[in-house]
């Protein structure tokens, strides 16, 4: 079981040991572990966000453990050099065009939530994000406008089979649910999304079992914080899903919660070759000061375990140890208390 370790910035080599503490204490089968730069650190040691060895390491591996990349002294850097390319260059090079991440209520938690108890107990809803596609990965650039100011654009384009594929995995995972999928767009303003509200309503026939409804991308940012519980699977693009999930993250109490899976077509000896990471950023504002909740990335490891290597046992062993933590009151500072990072980490082991 060989896993690709890149812990990254800020709070990333934080989080990522705890994570790996954890994976370390099941006694997997010959599990190796290799380590690898990205992000500023790589930029700073290898003058690229996403060196050419890291690559080969996530190519070589059966599923990829990822930090967060990040760092305000890289602003001024042109874009290709800046550390968030190298988390956008995984996930194109590596074809993962699947972004899972689910933002369930964990038992004692409801307090903590943005919202009234009563409406953050009935969260249990899984985002599923298309992640190779978007402005994230359209043509970009500046120009200089006749006028002399500058003009910036970002291309949102969508083709019919990266919205089929993303759909079709969006329709299996409410089938193995509730049922239920809500597809969020904004058709009524982007050709895009037009696009997407069709090709999406196309595979609805194949799946009959599964009760289809398409929503606009301002109507679910706010149902998401009104009535979460009505939401069972969302499935959206790769911008729409990264602002959802962060509001999605303080409905269920704190975005040091939440984790994700980022999957493509790839298949490995043991199961679907995977990116496992929070959905958080690096956190300067906290970084090296051993604050962050290390449960978000301790939860992705769990998803790992899942999806890259059929280990359903060990990952529901590790959302229960988390679970039991949270329930017995081990809070970091991002949930009003005052437990740190490595405390967190003590803490699910104890209890693992
Ligand atoms: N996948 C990745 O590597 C991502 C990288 N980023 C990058 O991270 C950097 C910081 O971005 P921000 O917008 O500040 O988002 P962020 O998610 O890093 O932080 C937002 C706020 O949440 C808090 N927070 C985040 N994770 C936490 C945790 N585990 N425990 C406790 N508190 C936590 C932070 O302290 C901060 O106040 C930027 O360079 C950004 O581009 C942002 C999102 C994803
Ligand atoms: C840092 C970005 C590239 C992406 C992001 O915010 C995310 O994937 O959640
Ligand atoms: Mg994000």
């Amino acid at each position: 079981m060989k896993i690709a370790v890149f812990p990254g910035d800020g709070i990333g080599p934080e989080v990522t040991r705890e994570a790996v503490r954890v994976l370390q204490a099941l006694d997997l089968p010959e599990l190796t572990l290799f380590e690898g730069d990205v992000g500023a650190i790589a930029y700073r040691r290898h003058g690229r966000p996403l060196p050419d060895e890291t690559l080969e390491m996530a190519r070589a591996a059966d599923a990829v453990l990822f930090g967060a990349v990040g760092d305000p002294s890289c602003d001024g850097l042109e874009r290709h050099l800046r550390p968030e390319q190298a988390i956008l260059g995984l996930r194109a090079d590596l074809g993962l065009f699947a972004n899972l991440r689910p933002a369930t209520t964990f038992a004692g938690l409801e307090g903590m939530s943005a919202l009234r108890p009563e409406i953050a107990a009935a969260i249990d809803l899984l985002i599923v994000r298309e992640l190779n596609g978007d402005v994230y990965f359209g043509d970009k650039g500046t120009r200089r406008l006749d006028d002399g100011q500058r003009q910036g654009w970002d291309m949102m384009a969508y083709a019919e089979d990266e919205v089929r594929r993303i759909a079709h995995l969006a329709f299996r995972a409410a089938q193995g649910r509730k049922g239920q999928l809500v597809s969020v767009d904004k058709a009524n303003v982007l050709e895009t999304s037009q696009l997407w509200r069709d090709v999406v309503g196309e595979v609805a026939a194949d799946y009959p079992d599964v009760a289809l409804e398409h929503m606009y991308v301002d109507n679910a940012a706010m149902q998401l914080v009104r009535d979460p519980g009505r939401f069972d699977v969302i499935v959206t693009g790769n911008l729409f899903g990264d602002i959802l999930s962060d509001q999605a993250s303080m409905c269920v109490g704190s975005i040091g919660l939440l984790a994700s899976a980022s999957l493509g077509q790839r298949e490995t000896a043991f199961g679907t070759f995977g990116l496992y990471e929070p959905i958080h950023g690096s956190a300067p504002d906290i970084a090296g000061q051993g604050r962050a909740n290390p449960m978000a990335t301790i939860l992705s490891a769990a998803m790992m375990l899942r999806h890259s290597f059929g280990r359903e046992d060990d990952a529901a062993r590790i959302e229960s140890a988390v679970a039991r933590a949270l329930a017995d009151g081990v809070r970091g500072g991002d949930l009003g208390g005052d437990a740190g990072t490595g405390a967190i980490g003590d803490a699910v082991l104890e209890r693992l």
